[in-house]
């Protein structure tokens, strides 16, 4: 009896646990429910690979605070056309992203198909680099002026995607990781660890020799464009904000990014609760209670495994009877407030030291970003011509891809750290003709060294979170890489459960 029940097991474990990961799930998984807190693309993605890697036999529940699935993958109405309001980007190496694009028959919005537009980078007082619509004017422009350095740049973000595509091979292979720094150094090893510990313009400048004026002019800007922050952010964000300029190019979904993570759920087969979770309360058999209210009132569903899909310092969730401190992230890691203002309108061209307000010359930039300025008459991160998400590249050179002058009044969006006042914009722009804003907490506030929330919040194992890989640096595809994994350690967990039930 003993030695069956102790031998028993052998066939179980070696099904599960020697053979390599598959996506065809096992016929015989437990019955279990698993609820996930968050309808993102984080949390959207979780249940999506939950159905993939434990099968049919696992009931899951979304429980999101808004009838909109997506999260911070959202669009904007504005003057009879939608714009990306969030995430606006993917890499063309984000695998998860492009797998998912591809399953769910999604168009993509090449942009490298687009050919280049006129983009300066304003320091507050002038334009300190000024590109044009020529590509190859362009690049012996930036020659020019960053010298070699943008060549050491191009190799150190090849290495570092490099680095970064192993994740795909071992979550193939169902490998799971505990804390996010355990994940990064399977990535990338130690040095991928120490970029999360020191500023992208440390280890930019001092680390790896890039020419100081290159970090301070382009790598900023990008930054700010991308993170509303500067290049005090660690480096290994700074690299991801990098990305876009290597091994490939940047796309997104014609019609809304919002579509991946709306079709995810779909594919998921979960039930999907309009509702505020407000409790998580341990229970003696390991199992956890989720409290939850909703239009009908309050409600609980007792769950095996609960998978947090947001920003744990952004909810007001409580954990109950757990034997350790949950980590909540309490006020430590603040999320960074970006907003984005879209307007209809014609831009001063005065502020940028142009002689008329509103005579734009053939190279007037489309996209004005800006570095860590002094000073500045208007404090925004960037300013640039936007193109609402269901154009084709056809239709963005046929109707967009020309200078200002030549083109009907455009829509463009500003980003910004605070709302812009109306004075603001009007220094921004000589006349408007619409103004909306869409005020975000994006991304974490980064200050290194970064202490990431790990993946497994309780001693158990069945309280997971996806979140705490944002603070490495976040993206979609960071989201969908966090939530891949929790996927796979809900199925160990559960698995080891059962066997031990
Ligand atoms: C480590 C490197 C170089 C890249 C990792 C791959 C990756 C996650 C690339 C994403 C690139 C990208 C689309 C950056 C845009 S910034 C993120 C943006 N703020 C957002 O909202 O998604």
């Amino acid at each position: 009896m003993a030695a069956s029940f102790l031998f028993g097991w052998i066939p179980f474990i070696g099904k599960y646990f020697s053979e390599p990961e598959t996506t065809s799930p096992p016929e015989d998984f437990p019955n279990v429910k698993v609820g996930i807190i968050g309808g993102g693309i984080g949390g959207c993605s979780s249940a999506y690979f939950l159905r993939e890697l434990c099968g049919d036999n696992v009931e899951i529940h979304v429980f999101n605070d808004s009838q909109v699935v997506g999260g911070r993958c959202a669009v904007i109405e504005f003057q009879g056309n939608i714009y990306e309001s969030g995430g606006a980007v993917i890499h063309t190496s984000n695998k998860h992203m492009v797998e998912f694009r591809k399953k769910f028959g999604l168009k993509e919005f090449n942009s490298s198909k687009i050919p280049s537009s006129p983009l300066a980078i304003y320091n507050g007082q002038r334009f300190v680099l000024h590109l044009g619509f020529s590509g190859i004017l362009n690049n012996l422009k930036l020659l020019w002026k960053y010298g070699l350095s943008l060549f050491r740049m191009s190799r150190s973000i090849h290495s570092e995607l490099k680095g970064f595509s192993n994740i795909y091979k071992l979550q193939e292979k169902g490998k799971s990781f505990k804390t996010v720094p355990d994940m990064l150094r399977a990535m990338g090893g130690e040095k991928f660890c120490n970029e999360i510990t020191v500023s992208a313009d440390d280890y930019f400048k001092n680390t790896l020799g890039w020419n100081a004026e290159l970090v301070d002019d382009l790598v900023c800007a990008g930054m700010k464009c991308n993170y509303g922050q500067t290049n005090q952010v660690d480096a290994f964000t700074g690299f991801v904000s990098l990305a876009g300029m290597e091994d490939g190019y940047l796309w997104s979904v014609i019609g809304g990014n919002r579509q991946i993570p709306e079709k995810a759920l779909e594919a998921s087969k979960a039930t999907y609760h309009v509702s505020t979770v407000t409790k998580v309360t341990k229970e003696d058999d390991n199992m956890y209670m989720v409290e939850y209210s909703d239009s009908t009132g309050t409600s609980l569903i007792e769950f095996d495994v609960v998978i947090i899909a947001h920003p744990l310092n952004l909810s007001k969730i409580a954990f109950a009877n757990f034997s350790q401190t949950i980590f909540t992230d309490g006020t430590k890691t603040p999320y960074h407030r970006t907003v984005a203002t879209w307007i209809k309108g014609k831009p001063n061209a005065k502020l940028f030291g142009y002689p008329k307000a509103d005579q734009y010359p053939r190279d007037y930039p489309l996209t004005i970003l800006t570095n860590d300025m002094t000073d500045p008459p208007v404090d925004f991160n960037s300013c640039s011509q936007d193109i609402p998400a269901t154009a084709s590249e056809e239709e963005v050179k046929k109707n967009y891809n020309k200078p200002l002058r030549d083109l009907p009044t455009q829509v463009f969006k500003v980003f910004s750290n605070n709302f812009l006042s109306d004075s603001e914009i009007s220094q921004l722009f000589v006349s408007t003709e619409g103004v909306v804003s869409k005020d975000w907490l994006a991304y974490p506030q980064y200050a290194p060294p970064e202490e990431c929330p790990p993946f497994v919040l309780d001693a158990e194992g069945g309280l997971l979170y996806i979140n705490g890989i944002e603070k490495a640096a976040s993206a979609m595809e960071m989201s969908a890489i966090g939530a891949k994994n929790v996927a796979l350690l809900a199925k160990e967990y559960i698995l080891k459960k059962k066997m031990t039930q």
